[in-house]
């Protein structure tokens, strides 16, 4: 059996960066970008009025007072998008509009509710601003070749809209890795069909997909197999053909009817390793093909799978895309953890805020079968191995899940 930081590192290894492809700005939410990005020009690119009102020259109007206002020649109007063709000479001014070019010889905006308004030949200044206020300078934001993003960031409604601001249509993005996903047992039925006997429903086939979903990932597929080794080979070969990277569920262990790891080896999957020692999760399996695919064998378990998906294919997805997935913060146990002796343990639980501290507490449900300990958790809390649970006040680390937030 190997650490939890061996697996990790065996993982790492394996991992190949998939290839980019070229994608319209409307379909890249959630991607992640395949090129560093730079500025191509300064933001603001020119010089502009932060207010609609009047460009002026400060000196001709520092001394206005709302009883003896300045009087100034209106020259014309500058609206956003016009070219800036008139010069404000001592004396005169132009009426301009918030992100209108600042028109040559003018050096400060005076907001309109600061002056008689619009419309006049002249204008009234009541009170002057500071001198140079209420213009946006050309570069003060950014300067061509500032680096605005590095590969392997996600684009979120900040990247998308600062693309569009430097006028890129199209983006470089990683490939979404497409995973398949294959169940097995004889005792699953699908949601839907009628349960007899000892059977249960697959639940494992829809919290993955989800999993994979919200990682960014496509589904190339979900498969059931019987717990039959020629139709589980058979099934394998499909998704495997069909994936960058495969999870199975059940059948890991080493049951008379687990079959999973042998049938893998059997199709030319390079085991890597096989029973980390954690918990829950135990039997995890991982290896990887010649061309660079990734197979976890998860454990049937509900709980099992889902800490086998968070721990090391959520960090695995990310690297397939070069990026490096962290959600993992410390927080302080509002009640014991309960430590396993021999293995690293993850448990399901909440964290939150209170008085500026992170707090967090395991769920009551602690077992690997418990899948609705899941309902309500919004991370998955860790512990090294230790005799003793470890006390209220000990700082822990907690994996926020992605799907949540620290408010759920
Ligand atoms: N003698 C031993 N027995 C077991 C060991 C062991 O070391 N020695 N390990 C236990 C641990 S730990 C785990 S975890 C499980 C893992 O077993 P498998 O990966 O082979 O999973 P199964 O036996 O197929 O199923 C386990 C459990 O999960 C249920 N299951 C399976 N698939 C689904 C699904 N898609 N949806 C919902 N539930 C599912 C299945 O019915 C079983 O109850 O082995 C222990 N046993
Ligand atoms: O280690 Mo297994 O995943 O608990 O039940």
């Amino acid at each position: 059996m190997i650490t939890v930081q061996e697996a990790h590192a065996l993982i790492s290894k394996a991992v190949h960066v998939l290839s980019a492809e070229e994608i319209s700005l409307h379909v890249a939410q959630g991607r992640v970008i395949a090129e560093d990005i730079r500025a191509d020009f300064a933001l603001p690119r020119f010089d502009n009025a932060a207010m609609d009102g009047f460009a002026v020259q400060w000196a001709d109007i520092r001394d206005a007072r709302e009883r003896r206002p300045v009087t100034l020649r209106v020259n014309g109007e500058i609206p956003a998008g016009a070219p800036a063709d008139i010069v404000v000479e001592p004396g005169s001014c132009v009426q301009i509009m918030t992100g209108a070019h600042m028109p040559e010889g003018a050096d400060t905006v005076v907001a309109y509710e600061q002056t008689s308004g619009f419309g006049g030949e002249t204008v009234d200044i009541f009170k002057p601003p500071a001198a140079n206020a209420n213009v946006r300078y050309a570069g003060e934001e950014v300067k061509p070749g500032d680096l605005l993003m590095r590969k392997g960031m996600r684009l979120t409604p900040a990247e998308l809209g600062v693309l569009a601001a430097f006028g890129r249509s199209h983006v470089q993005v990683f490939q979404r890795p497409s995973i398949g996903i294959v169940t097995v047992g004889d005792e699953l039925r699908e949601p839907g069909q009628r349960l007899d006997g000892a059977a249960i429903y697959n639940s494992n086939r829809y919290s993955l997909e989800s999993c994979a979903l919200s990682a960014g990932a496509v589904v190339a597929g979900s498969w059931h197999a019987p717990d039959q080794p020629d139709a589980i080979a058979e099934i394998l070969g499909e998704a495997l053909a069909k994936s960058d990277l495969l999870m199975t569920a059940g059948g890991i262990s080493t049951g008379e009817y687990d079959y999973i790891q042998r049938l893998l080896t059997g199709l030319g999957v390079r085991q890597q390793f096989w029973k980390v020692a954690h918990k829950p999760g135990k039997p995890l399996f991982f290896g990887d093909t010649p061309e660079g695919k990734l197979v976890f064998g998860l454990p049937g378990n509900p709980v099992s799978a889902l800490v086998c998906f968070l721990e090391y294919i959520m960090p695995a997805l990310s690297a397939m895309q070069d990026g490096s997935y962290h959600g993992k913060i410390d927080a302080v146990l509002a009640e014991p953890f309960p430590a396993d002796r021999k293995r690293y343990r993850f448990l399901f639980g909440r964290v939150w805020q209170k008085d500026g501290g992170l707090f967090c507490l395991v769920s009551d449900k602690t077992e690997s079968h418990m899948l609705t300990s899941l309902v309500g958790s919004n991370c998955l809390i860790e512990a090294p191995a230790a005799a003793e649970p470890l006390p209220a006040g000990s700082v822990v680390t907690c994996n926020l899940l992605p799907w949540s937030t620290l408010h759920e």
